[in-house]
């Protein structure tokens, strides 16, 4: 029996985790089950344990088979050192579990071109897919930290500095990750970079055209400085396929894609690593944070969690049947209008415009039963 390790988090986290979880739930039958352990992370970690990443939270994380998560973040807990702020316990579990590959899924068609904030005509049609590298670049690389300026005219200020790197490997194995998605979608790969500027770019730009000539002669692949990448994925987002980023551009970039969708509530990340035996194979989240702003109101968007459930059974699980049913599931429920706060428009009626629990009943609702 496969084991599911939930971390609620903070904020939302628990809100739109307790929909997914109850989706899963609703799959129980003879043929899926899993066993479930619930362990805490973040913020409500750290003041129950004076951690936000607990030794049994990564422990538990790592034994699973994959890892279905809420979310992190409380600027209650800004002041603290760097290794005690919950985010750390997102970096820390990346690390620990040997992720260093992140894909958002961005998809919209003709019923849910109408929620994005751009013309149904710009997006209706995207399809594509954001592969972020996770483990490395400024978030990770050494030396960072705060001293005293040397460097005139700022001499004697308080400074912040942070190292941009990356090892030829460390682009490699995301190169790989992106180009197998890519032969296995239209063919197409945008890696984006700054290699007008920045060496680190340089190195990024060299080896993934090396990973491409090599080994994925038939994908075609174009480099884009990250600029006027963010620029045309809100200009002409259709005309992406797969989109290659580091660390730093790919989570800004990543945000730029899912809000295309009409709110950061809808997609989903699958965080992969080698999958290597008797480790977990992934761990699985929507693309939002905490959202402290509608925490605790019934009114966050379960659909992103619900949609990680589905990446969580078809990557970690290989149960593509179970994943089809759940994405199907979401889709039926947007498309008979089934509205949180930050889908609805004007149009929306009153009796369609729902809070969090009432949105993962509608899915649920939806749920096909097995076999159909
Ligand atoms: N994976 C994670 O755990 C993760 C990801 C991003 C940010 N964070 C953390 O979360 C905290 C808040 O970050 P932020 O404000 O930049 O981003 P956020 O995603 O939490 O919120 C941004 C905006 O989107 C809205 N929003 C987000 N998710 C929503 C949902 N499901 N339904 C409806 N509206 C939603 C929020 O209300 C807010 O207005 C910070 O501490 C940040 O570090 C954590
Ligand atoms: C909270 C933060 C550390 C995290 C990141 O920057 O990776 C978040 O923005 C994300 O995209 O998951
Ligand atoms: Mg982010």
């Amino acid at each position: 029996m496969p084991c599911i390790a939930f971390l609620p988090g903070e904020g939302i986290g628990p809100e739109v985790l307790a929909q997914a979880r109850a989706v899963l739930e609703d799959l129980r039958g003879p043929g899926f089950g899993f066993d479930a352990v619930e362990v805490p992370v973040g913020a409500v970690a750290c003041d129950a344990h004076g951690h936000p990443l607990p030794q049994a939270t990564l422990a538990a994380a790592c034994a699973a088979d994959a890892v279905l998560f809420g979310a992190v973040g409380d600027p209650r807990h800004d002041h603290l050192p760097r290794a005690l702020r919950p985010e750390q316990a997102i970096l820390g579990l990346r690390r620990g579990l040997g992720l260093y590959a992140s894909l958002r899924h961005i998809r919209i068609d003709a019923a849910t071109a109408v929620l994005s904030p751009l013309k149904a005509s710009v997006v209706q049609g995207v399809d594509l897919l954001v592969v972020r590298e996770l483990d490395g670049d400024v978030y990770t690389a050494t030396p960072k930290g705060q001293r005293i300026a040397a460097e005139e005219p700022f001499a004697g200020d308080a400074e912040g500095f942070d190292s941009m790197r990356y090892a030829a490997g460390e682009v490699q194995r995301v190169a790989h990750v992106a180009f197998r998605a890519a032969r296995a979608r239209r063919g197409q790969l945008a890696s984006v970079d700054k290699a007008n500027v920045l060496e680190t770019s340089r190195l990024w730009r060299q080896v993934v055209s090396e990973v491409g000539r090599d080994h994925y002669p038939d994908v075609q692949l174009r480099h884009w400085y990250a600029d006027n990448a963010a620029m045309a994925l809100v200009a002409s987002p259709r005309d992406f396929d797969v989109v290659l980023a580091g660390n730093l551009f790919g989570d800004i970039l990543s945000d730029v894609a899912s809000v295309l969708t009409g709110s950061i509530g809808l997609p989903a990340a699958a965080l992969l690593g080698d999958g290597e035996p008797g480790r977990t194979r992934g761990l699985f989240e929507a693309g939002h944070g905490t959202a402290l702003d509608i925490a605790g109101q019934d009114r966050a968007n379960p659909v992103g969690c619900i949609r990680a459930a589905a990446l969580l059974l078809r990557h970690a699980l290989a149960r593509p049947d179970l994943a089809d049913r759940v994405e199907a599931a979401v889709l039926a429920a947007l498309a008979q209008g089934w509205r949180t706060a930050d889908i609805a428009i004007p149009d929306t009626p009153a009796h369609l415009r729902v809070g969090t629990q009432a949105m993962g009943d509608a899915i649920r609702q939806a749920l096909a039963p097995a076999g159909n």
